[in-house]
């Protein structure tokens, strides 16, 4: 190939100038081989759509926060999706009813060290709880405390999914599970809620899949992480129905428990009257008698209760609409300069709720009859 060139141009050094050529030529070839390849990766790459979106999503959130120019990892973006803006949740403590124990104990050990911080600082007994758990039945109002919590403390809230962590190619968990708490402390204060955290971080077996037993391994080891910087203003709060399904070590990670039971008479009394305040009632509806009825029956199950009863004269009010309309048709000409009738809806009344709790009392029994029929099929 080289055969015409004479041999002593082939010996001779080269000149500073060729020198400085090849060099730049290299360089740009490099380059051009890089950004090509890199360029071939991304767009092979099936993943690279989300991750766009992953990134838009979160620079929206963290400017929302307030944090702009956080340097941010392509795991620490992806966790950052999940952030939730204090100001922009709507629950506060007013809407709670008939919990008024947990919320005291709330502010005293969750909210009261992030916002004082100077009063726990200097003592190691005061130090604030790394890990709350929130505990009971379905339905009893754990994530609406959960969301007031953040909302009172205007911390930074990263409400964290199990399939977040979970659902992902090997290696990736980890190094997901390490920026929830590397994000965390850029953050702080901030609390990290993983809701129904037994699907998450359950009891530990011998069937665990190696990268989740990993998995778990790490997030406990970074949770014990943060107890070393004394500063550090990071909480772990977790919610589950059931709390024996949890790791024990996840357990001992979270002194501080609050257990949100199932109302008792009085406090299904006072969730009645928060849900129905905004209502019109009328005035023989008799919630004390409503709450004597309603024996093990769950925040929420109160809520669908009332949203029964308030349907009925929704009903009612559309049927007589009809009526109306057969009469009018009807009556047509005698009738015709008669003045409108009453756009109002009528008020709740108490027949109302007593037949959207016979209608709730329906819907339990077909689900117990339906959970006996699979268990006797097993
Ligand atoms: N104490 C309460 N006061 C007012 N509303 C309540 C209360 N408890 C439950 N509710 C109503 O029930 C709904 C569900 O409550 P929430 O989601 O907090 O329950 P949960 O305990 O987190 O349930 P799950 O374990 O199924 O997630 C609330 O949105 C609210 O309308």
């Amino acid at each position: 190939m080289l055969g015409g060139v004479p041999r002593d141009v082939l010996l001779r050094p080269l000149t500073r100038s060729e020198v400085l050529s090849v060099m730049l030529r290299l360089t740009v070839f490099g380059a051009a081989t890089y950004y090509s390849i890199k360029w071939v990766v991304e767009t092979l790459d099936p993943t690279q759509k989300q991750k766009s979106q992953a990134k838009e999503r979160s620079e929206k959130l963290m400017k929302q926060i307030g944090v702009e120019r956080a340097s941010l990892n392509e795991y620490e973006t992806n966790v950052a999706t999940h952030l939730v803006d204090p100001r922009s949740i709507k629950v506060t403590w007013r809407d709670i009813a008939g919990l008024d124990d947990v919320i005291t104990e709330m502010q005293d050990t969750v909210i009261l060290p992030f916002q004082k911080q100077h009063l726990f600082q200097g003592s190691r007994l005061l130090q604030p709880p790394r890990g709350v758990l929130l505990y009971g039945p379905p339905g009893c109002g754990k994530t609406l405390i959960a969301k007031a919590t953040a909302k009172a403390s205007g911390c930074r809230f990263i409400n964290l999914q199990a399939s977040t962590l979970t659902d992902k190619w090997y290696g990736e968990s980890q190094k997901l599970t390490a920026a929830v708490f590397s994000l965390a402390v850029k953050l702080q204060p901030c609390i990290i809620f993983i809701d129904e955290i037994d699907s998450f971080l359950r009891n530990r077996s011998s069937l665990d899949h190696e990268a989740t037993a990993m998995m778990k391994a790490q997030f406990m080891s970074l949770w014990d992480g943060l107890e070393t910087g004394a500063n550090t203003q990071v909480m772990v709060m977790g919610a589950t129905n059931r709390p024996q399904d949890v790791d024990p070590a996840i357990l001992r990670r979270m002194p501080t428990t609050f257990h949100v039971g199932l109302p008792n008479t009085a406090q299904r009394q006072q969730i009645l009257r928060l849900i129905l305040s905004g209502e019109n009632l009328s005035r023989a509806v008799n919630l004390s008698e409503l709450a004597e009825q309603t024996d093990g029956y769950s925040g929420s199950d109160l809520r669908e209760l009332c949203r029964e009863a308030a349907m009925y004269r929704v009903r009612d009010y559309v049927h007589m609409q009809d009526m109306r309309q057969i009469v009018q048709q009807l009556q047509l000409d005698d009738h015709d300069d008669e003045p409108e009738e009453d756009a109002q809806l009528r008020p709740v009344s108490q027949v109302d709720l007593l037949l959207g709790l016979e209608k709730m009392r329906e819907s339990k029994l077909a689900t117990v009859a339906a959970k006996l029929g699979e268990e006797s099929l097993d």
